[in-house]
């Protein structure tokens, strides 16, 4: 048992006797809580009446324990109901955005205009008084707040990466809301339950005092405080024991809830926890519009063709990568260097259909050849199509795994959910798929480490359990974003190594690499393509434009790496433009010892010193 599992024993123990009395309270030797005994009327305790009479004679404790079932239903009936309705709206609104938000959330937040006991007193007073129209009231009231603390966990959620990396697993968004948000929101909703049960016990209290709660002669709390109110002069114990009573449950409440979001939240513990809720994915078809007779050049798996991605905000237009283009072939290890801010993420995000909602292709064609050796046009796809050729067609790794994959969900049960998403496997056969793919992507003890949380895990341990959901479904394309930037020099080499063990075993799958490490494009790459601004400015056969660069920006990351074969680094002054800042003509002129005034006017074309290279200096064949 964890150290937050046995701080869980005390409150548990406690809220378990509360509700236990409460709830056995027909069974309890108790006087009947309606027999009257006038004559001994606000008697103090005796054996038979152990906390004393009220104001008619009747059993004070018995009355306790009965008005407790009233209260108690009504607040926690109503915190639960609303906790409910308010969970679904918050995550509807907090996930789809736009019109669902408005009509989820917004619509609920109305309630929130009005003043909270005038409400309940209207609902109550239209229905007249009584547990159920309590019960709705207090839902009505607090199913906003649920809404709005569910809502904003919600955003804080959905742009993480681990739940980009489950879009791009190819997982529905009522799975991902299931699955990966809603146990990322669970911790402030159970802080929140806490709170509400209070509050709904005190405004159940004050309306029962009010006369528009329970009705007499069934006891509630609220009843037995006004009751006693009027006599505290002659007896004000009768007025302390509900008012104990209530803030005793209270903080019984707030005591668990707060205790049960430490112990639930796997990040707290080191075994056992908490696996919420499954579903099921299913595979279906590209739409017509994308798909094209098969064309492509042979063996061509994705062509990229003059893709601009652009930037919308406010009305206005910016271009983040311009006229950009990519050949990824079958087998093929195609690498996208560049220097931060070229633009390398988003063209690969731009491929999975992953862009920020700011984000769009504006341009170009994307075009990809599926399994069945029909052609998508990925620039024409909507989310739904996208959806469907994710991990099964084209798959992403991304560079921070810790942030990548989910916290709350074990490393093997991950793999599960993209196994399972594209009906890869079923029943008993996807623990054992689980199992092999995390012993091919080099996982000590595989079966122990399908049972850990990510975070019981080492970063290159994470990255590969990263690269295990990627590769569940065998996809034909692995796009890798800056897979090895965040582990350290050796962990590196190993995470580079299981990408050529893998590319061996998946002799058709192509793969894209992006990273700003020459080093690495060197260990790794067949094909290389250069990025500076947004813009591609070389492209060809690793090995030719290592030994031959034909664009000075090439020769520049050449030589500012120790594997560039130079004794002395040399770093290239300046940064790469902003979008909104790029320069006239070609974009790396202010940065390039070789520019003349003819690299300062119009943008430069693409010229092709072979027929496998690209290049876009003008000036290629003097610098050579
Ligand atoms: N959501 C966004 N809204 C506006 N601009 C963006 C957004 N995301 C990226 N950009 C801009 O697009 C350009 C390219 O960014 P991108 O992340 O693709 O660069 P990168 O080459 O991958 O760099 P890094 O290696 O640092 O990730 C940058 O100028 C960046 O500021």
């Amino acid at each position: 048992m964890t150290r937050a599992q046995r701080k869980l024993i005390l409150p548990a123990t406690l809220a378990a006797l509360v509700v236990a009395v409460i709830v056995l309270a027909p069974v309890l030797p108790l006087p009947d809580v309606r027999s009257m005994d006038v004559p001994n009327r606000f008697a103090g305790p005796s054996a038979t009446h152990w906390l004393g009479q009220d104001e008619f004679g009747r059993d004070v404790l018995a009355r306790l324990i009965w008005g407790g079932r009233a209260s108690l239903f009504i607040a926690v009936g109503s915190a639960l109901a609303a906790a409910v309705i308010g969970t679904v709206l918050g995550l509807l609104g907090g996930y789809f955005r736009g019109l669902v938000e408005f009509v989820t959330v917004r619509a609920a937040e109305v309630i929130l205009c009005l003043p909270p006991l005038l409400l309940a007193l209207l609902v109550v007073t239209i229905l007249g008084a009584g547990t159920w129209p309590l019960i709705l009231a207090l839902t009505i009231l607090y199913t906003p707040i649920y809404a709005r603390v569910v809502y904003s966990a919600t955003l804080q959620v959905r742009s993480l990466d681990y739940v980009t990396a489950q879009k791009a697993m190819g997982a529905y968004p009522l799975r991902i809301l299931a699955t990966t948000v809603l146990p990322n929101v669970m911790p402030p909703l159970l802080v929140q339950i806490s709170l509400v049960v209070a509050s709904a016990m005190l405004i159940e209290s004050g309306l029962s005092f009010l006369g528009l709660g329970v009705v007499p002669p069934t006891p509630s709390w609220g009843l037995m405080i006004q009751a006693a109110r009027g006599s505290m002069e002659v007896a004000p114990m009768l007025l302390l024991w509900p008012s104990l009573a209530l803030a005793g449950t209270i903080l019984t409440f707030n005591f668990l809830c707060d205790r049960l979001q430490t112990a639930l939240d796997p990040r707290g513990i080191t075994a056992g926890g908490a696996l919420w809720l499954r579903g099921g994915g299913s595979r279906g078809a590209v739409p017509r519009s994308a798909r094209r007779a098969a064309a492509p050049k042979q063996d061509t798996l994705l062509e990229v063709e003059g893709m601009s991605i652009a930037a919308q905000n406010a009305g206005t237009s910016l271009e983040l990568v311009r006229r950009v283009s990519v050949t990824v072939r079958r087998g093929e290890t195609v690498a996208l260097v560049g220097e931060s801010g070229s633009g390398k993420s988003i063209t690969g995000l731009a491929l999975t259909g992953l862009l920020p909602d700011a984000l769009s292709i504006t341009g170009g064609d994307v075009r990809f050849v599926a399994r069945d050796g029909e052609e998508i046009d990925l620039g024409a796809l909507d989310e739904a199509g996208f959806r469907r050729i994710r991990s099964g067609e084209i798959s992403m790794v991304f560079q921070d795994a810790a942030a990548s994959l989910n916290p709350v969900l074990r490393i093997g049960e991950q793999v599960a959910e993209a196994l399972r998403a594209h009906g890869g496997a079923r029943g008993r056969d996807v623990d054992a798929r689980v199992v092999e793919l995390l012993r091919q992507v080099g996982l000590p003890d595989p079966e122990r480490r399908a049972r850990a949380y990510p975070h019981e895990l080492s970063g290159g341990q994470r990255q590969r359990a990263m690269i295990a959901v990627a590769v569940a479904n065998n996809p034909r394309l692995l796009i890798a974003d800056e897979p090895t930037t965040a582990l350290d020099p050796t962990i590196q080499a190993q995470i580079l190594e299981l990408f050529r063990s893998l590319k061996k075993a998946t002799p058709d799958m192509g793969l894209i690499f992006i990273t700003h490490d020459l080093a690495v494009v060197a260990e790794i790459a067949d094909r290389v393509t250069v990025m500076y601004a947004g813009e591609v400015v070389e492209d060809g056969p690793a090995d030719e434009v290592f030994a031959h660069p034909h664009h000075p920006y090439t020769a520049a990351l050449l030589a500012s790496v120790p594997e560039g074969g130079t004794d002395r680094l040399v770093a290239i002054p300046g940064t790469v433009p902003l979008p909104d800042a790029m320069p006239e003509g070609c974009r790396f002129a202010p940065r390039c010892s070789h520019a003349r005034d003819v690299c300062r006017t119009g943008s430069p074309p693409t010229s092709h010193p072979t027929p496998e290279r690209r290049t876009r200096c003008v000036r290629w064949k003097e610098i050579a």
